[in-house]
C-alpha cells in the first residue's frame, strides 16, 4: 500500500510516522520546494504538486500534510477535482468513537481522543493528545492543536485554529477562520477571523499604524 503526502514539513513527518503504524508500508512525499528538497527526514521526496497529479494512478492514498489551514484546503482541493483518492490518517493510539465521525483527508495523532458523536470535518488535524468531546462540530480543515480541549457540545466553524494547550468551553462556538491562542481559556463565543488570547480569551486587536 503506497502513501502519497503532499507537504514535506515537520507536520508531515507526524502524518508520515502515524501512517506507517497505522499500516502504510511505502510511504513518499511531494513537496513544492523539491528538487531543492529531496529528503523528508527518513522519507523520500519526489517531486512537487505537479509531478504528483501526473502520477497519481500510482498511489492507493494521498494526503495533504501542510500546517497551514487555507493552504492545506487549497491543495486538498486541487487533489480532489484530480480524482487523487484522498484518505485520512488515524494514529493507531487515537481513541475515536464509534460514534463519531472524521472527514476525508483529516489527521488524527497519538494520544487524541474524539468522543460519541463528534463531528471532524475535511481536511482537519487533531493533534497530539488533542480532546474533542462528545457532541463536538469541528469545521472543515481546522486545526485542534497538542493538548488543546474542547468541550462537550463545542461548535469550530471551517478553517479554525485552536492553538497548543487551548480550552473551549462547553456549547462554545467559533467562527470560522477565528484563532484561538496557546494556552487560552475560551469561555464565550469567538467571532469569524478574530485572534483570542488568554484567560479568559479576549481578542487580540490588530496592530494600528
Ligand atoms: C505540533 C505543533 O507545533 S502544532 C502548532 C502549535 N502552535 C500553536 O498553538 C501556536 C498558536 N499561535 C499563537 O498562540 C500565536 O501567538 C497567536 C496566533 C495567538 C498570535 O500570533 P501573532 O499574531 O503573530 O501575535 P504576536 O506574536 O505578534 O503577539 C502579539 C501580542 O499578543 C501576545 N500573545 C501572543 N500569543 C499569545 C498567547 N497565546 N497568549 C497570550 N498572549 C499572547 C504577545 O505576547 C504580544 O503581546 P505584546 O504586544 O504585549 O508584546
Amino acid at each position: 500500500m503506497r502513501l502519497a503526502i503532499l507537504g514535506a514539513s515537520g507536520h508531515g513527518k507526524v502524518v508520515a510516522d502515524a501512517a506507517e503504524l497505522a499500516g502504510w508500508d511505502q510511504v513518499v512525499f511531494f513537496d513544492d520546494a523539491w528538487p531543492g528538497l529531496k529528503e523528508n527526514g527518513p522519507w523520500r521526496v519526489l517531486g512537487d504538486t505537479s509531478a504528483l497529479l501526473a502520477d497519481l494512478a500510482s498511489f492507493d492514498g494521498v494526503v495533504v500534510a501542510i500546517g497551514n489551514n487555507r493552504i492545506r484546503q487549497v491543495k486538498q482541493q486541487a487533489l480532489l477535482a484530480a480524482g487523487a483518492q484522498l484518505c485520512s490518517v488515524i494514529h493507531p493510539s487515537a481513541v475515536i468513537s464509534t460514534h463519531a465521525t472524521v472527514g476525508v483527508g483529516t489527521a488524527v495523532f497519538a494520544n487524541a481522543v474524539i468522543n460519541a458523536c463528534a463531528s471532524i470535518g475535511e481536511g482537519c488535524i487533531v493533534n497530539t493528545g488533542a480532546v474533542v468531546e462528545h457532541d463536538c462540530g469541528v469545521g472543515d480543515f481546522s486545526h485542534v492543536s497538542p493538548n488543546a480541549v474542547l468541550a462537550g457540545g463545542v461548535k469550530l466553524g471551517p478553517l479554525v485554529w485552536v492553538g497548543g494547550c487551548a480550552s473551549v468551553r462547553q456549547l462554545v462556538e467559533v467562527g470560522g477562520g477565528a484563532t484561538v491562542g496557546m494556552g487560552a481559556v475560551v469561555t464565550k463565543d469567538v467571532p469569524a477571523s478574530v485572534t483570542v488570547v488568554g484567560n479568559p480569551a479576549r481578542v487580540l486587536e490588530p496592530l494600528k499604524d
